[in-house]
Order: structure tokens, then sequence, then C-alpha cells
């Protein structure tokens, strides 16, 4: 997150990092007891091996009450997501066991209704990915808060030039924006997640090239149907 504030610690008790080898590779967040919603490029360099999902966590590093990190099961990349673009860039994540629910530990829910977030409305995207344009990596949950674009203008020929998809949307990123090590957060708009972050690599604050979030909506029946099939 560049630009943004440290979150209020536990206000976000959706949050996950998705870890390999005890290292933050990417964000998720819990949309049912025992599963976790992320971003599908995400895999692409872990050759096979499965993450490990740390929930209730603000910091990183130090021992929290309920921070815990979970084994997953199994995980499922949508079909549709490739190397070569941003389409269907969904992961679901099947933790080992159901999550403890608690104070630090909540679910969220997220869109049905197949309709774009209305131009200009304030979305709220959270992550513990790069804060400056060094690379830092903090260790406290950060957060931002940003307005959601139009497609047209993120679909210019000088901005992502076609490439948004109706299963897509954008927000402003002059100077604030989601950068490496954010995607697969949600975008919260209104307590609802609309939108994951897409991890693809993409340059980050630069008003050219506006944030791009996979919608959920459209992937309802593809998150009941994998949830549903996987046992339990
Ligand atoms: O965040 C992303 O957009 C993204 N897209 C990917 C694609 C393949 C892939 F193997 C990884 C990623 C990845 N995450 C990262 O590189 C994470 C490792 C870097 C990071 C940044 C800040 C704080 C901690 C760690």
């Amino acid at each position: 997150i560049l630009r943004g504030s440290e979150a209020r610690p536990h206000l976000k008790p959706y949050m996950a990092s998705l870890q390999l080898d005890g290292q933050h590779v990417c964000g998720g967040f819990l949309i049912a007891e025992q599963w976790v919603l992320s971003a599908a490029h995400c895999t692409e360099e872990t050759d096979g091996k499965l993450f490990q999902v740390l929930l209730g966590a603000h910091s990183l590093t130090e021992p929290e009450p309920h921070k815990r990190l979970y084994q997953v099961r199994a995980q499922f990349p949508h079909n549709g997501s490739n190397v070569h673009n941003n389409k269907d860039d969904l992961l679901l994540l099947q933790l080992e066991e159901k999550a403890e629910l608690n104070s630090d530990v909540q679910v969220l829910p997220f869109q049905r209704e197949n309709r774009d977030v209305a131009v200009d409305t304030v979305c709220e995207v959270a992550g513990w990915g790069t804060i400056d344009h060094s690379g830092k990596r903090p260790d406290k949950l950060q957060q931002l808060q940003l307005p959601v674009i139009s497609r047209d203008v993120c679909n210019h020929r000088t901005r992502h030039d076609g490439t948004i998809t109706e299963n897509m949307m954008c927000t402003d990123s002059r100077r604030k924006d989601t950068c490496k090590g954010d995607s697969g957060g949600p975008l919260v708009c209104d307590g609802v997640a609309e939108g994951v972050v897409t991890a693809g690599s993409r340059v980050c604050g630069n008003y050219k090239k506006p944030a791009i979030y996979t919608r959920i909506a459209p992937y309802a029946e593809w998150i009941d149907s994998v949830m549903a099939s996987a046992d339990g």
C-alpha cells in the first residue's frame, strides 16, 4: 500500500496473509470459516507448494492474542486464470480446518449482485504489500481509501488500453495505490467485498496505470460451486 496509513489493529479481522516459509507473499480474506479468497497469480512462483494462511494478525512478526497460522488443505485457482493476462485472477484456498472465529478473525461478505460499483464511490483496501518505491515491506497492516473510476477511463488508450473486462474494476492510482504484496486482498465498499486486487505485475502509484481488481459478483456461482464440491 503506497501512501496509506497503519490500519487500526484487528479492525479488518477478515484479512489474511498468504505465506511461504514464513514469508508474506499475497493478501487474501476469509469468505467462510474454512475458505479464503485471493488471487491466482500469487501461485505462479510457488512451484506447486501450498501456502500457509495467517489469520488474526496485525503485525506479521509480533505475538498477538488471536494470531494463528493455518495449513491449507487445497488450492483452487480459477480455470480461466493464466500468466498472460489478468483474466479470472481468483484463487480459493480451503483451510485444513475451520478457522476459529473471534474478535480478530471474522468472515467478510462478498457482493453477489452483478452490478458495477458507482464511479467515485470511495472504497477501502488493506495489505502488507510494499509501502514505498524502494520496495519497503511493512510489518503492520496498512490501509487506504480509493475512489472507483469508470471502466471507460480505465480502458483509455493511455491507461489500460481496452484490457479491462466487465469482470474487472479500477481505482485511481495517482500517488495512493496498492502495490506488490497487496494482491489478493479485498476492495471493500460499504462493508462488502466488491473486488480482489489483481496480482499481475503492475507499476504502482502511476496515475496512468490505475489499480485493477477482479470483480467478485460475476464469480459468486464459481465460488459457491467450489466450496460445495470440496468436502466440508
Ligand atoms: O503482490 C503481487 O502482485 C504478486 N504477484 C505475484 C505473482 C507471482 C508471485 F510469485 C508473487 C506475486 C506477488 N507477490 C509478491 O511478489 C510478494 C513477494 C512480494 C512482497 C511484497 C511486499 C511485501 C511482502 C512480499
